[in-house]
């Protein structure tokens, strides 16, 4: 809504539902503070057929683990020169994407602006912070033009050169909230403003800077962990974690892309990630529980 705000062309994809069929009757409301701050004329497509191939960048933004799904059935209406922009949250994105698609130009990005849909046709945005996303080999102009138009429509973005530092940087934070304000149903702020709170995030940062530091990706332990926690009390405070609306909604998170890959790579490298575990499974158990959770006393 945003971008489309600014003049570009924007489509999205989806499949059929009744938020997709508001949106295509009656435009998309973004609502920002509580006040609807705009309603964007915008045509989301059902179809792969229906997608034409004159895209500059086609941005994927399922949940991971519905990458592979929808990429492969659009992939056959993309333009050679589109550049496939991943902003979604975890590792392994752009690994999925160029496994998919190896002829294409992929970036990856992370970003802060976080929202979610209140009712069909309208969003709340509650998250404000920064997007970053990595450079390419090729095509740069068009990321930058990009960022441009993100960055006037109110959504400060940059082109960054290291894009591992970005995938982690915004990994980061979602290690810190994700799972944990799934379990407690808290949002961002009412986790870090609970002493436990803090010092869970405390403990998960801290574990996955380890991971990091053995996978070649230097981060200060004390610098990341202030920057998580400052961003908890600000920027993301107000919002709902996209996993905490998956639990919400009994449907799969992408735990194993967040905690858990923290998991997986601190076996690989023989480094102890006790808090990391707890939260993944923790998380599991409770997807895997939905039909039997008590939801009443009574
Ligand atoms: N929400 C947030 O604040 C933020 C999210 N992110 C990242 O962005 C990505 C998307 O998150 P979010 O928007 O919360 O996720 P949602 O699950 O809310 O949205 C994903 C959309 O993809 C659609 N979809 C899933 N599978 C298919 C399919 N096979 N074919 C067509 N459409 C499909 C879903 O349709 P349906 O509704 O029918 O299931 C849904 O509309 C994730 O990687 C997340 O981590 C990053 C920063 C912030
Ligand atoms: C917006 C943010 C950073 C935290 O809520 C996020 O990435 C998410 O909810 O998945």
């Amino acid at each position: 809504a945003k971008l489309a705000s600014q003049g570009a062309t924007v489509h999205m994809y989806n499949r059929k539902n009744n938020h997709t069929d508001k949106i295509n009757m009656e435009g998309l409301t973004v609502l920002v503070d509580g006040g609807v701050n705009q309603t964007v004329s915008m045509t989301v497509f059902h179809s792969p057929e229906m997608i034409d191939d004159y895209y500059d960048i086609v941005i994927v933004l399922v949940k991971a683990f519905a990458t592979e799904k929808v990429l492969l059935s659009l992939l056959p209406h993309l333009n050679r020169n589109s550049i496939i922009l991943s902003l979604q949250n975890g590792l392994g994105n752009a690994e999925t994407i160029k496994k998919i698609a190896p002829k294409h130009i992929v970036s990856v990005g992370g970003t802060e602006t976080g929202a979610g849909v209140i009712e069909n046709g309208v969003i709340a945005q509650r998250a404000f912070g920064k997007t970053y996303i990595g450079e390419t080999n090729t095509n740069n102009e068009k990321l930058t033009h990009f960022v441009q138009l993100l960055s006037a429509s109110g959504l400060e973005s940059y082109v960054v050169p290291d894009i591992q530092r970005v995938i982690w940087n915004k990994l980061m934070i979602n290690i810190a909230y994700n799972g944990l304000t799934a379990i407690t149903r808290l949002r961002n702020g009412d986790a870090v403003r609970s002493s436990q709170g803090k010092r869970i995030i405390e403990k998960v940062v801290r574990e996955a800077a380890m991971v990091a530091q053995a996978e070649g990706i230097s981060f200060h332990d004390e610098e990341i962990l202030r920057k998580c926690i400052r961003i908890g009390y600000e920027d993301i405070g107000e919002n709902k974690s996209s996993m905490l609306t998956d639990i919400i909604e009994k449907r799969k998170t992408e735990i194993d892309y967040i905690n858990g890959a923290v998991v997986s790579l601190g076996k690989k490298h023989s480094i102890s990630t006790p808090y990391n575990e707890m939260i993944t499974d923790l998380i599991k158990m409770i997807e895997a529980s939905y039909s039997i959770s008590v939801s009443s006393s009574k």
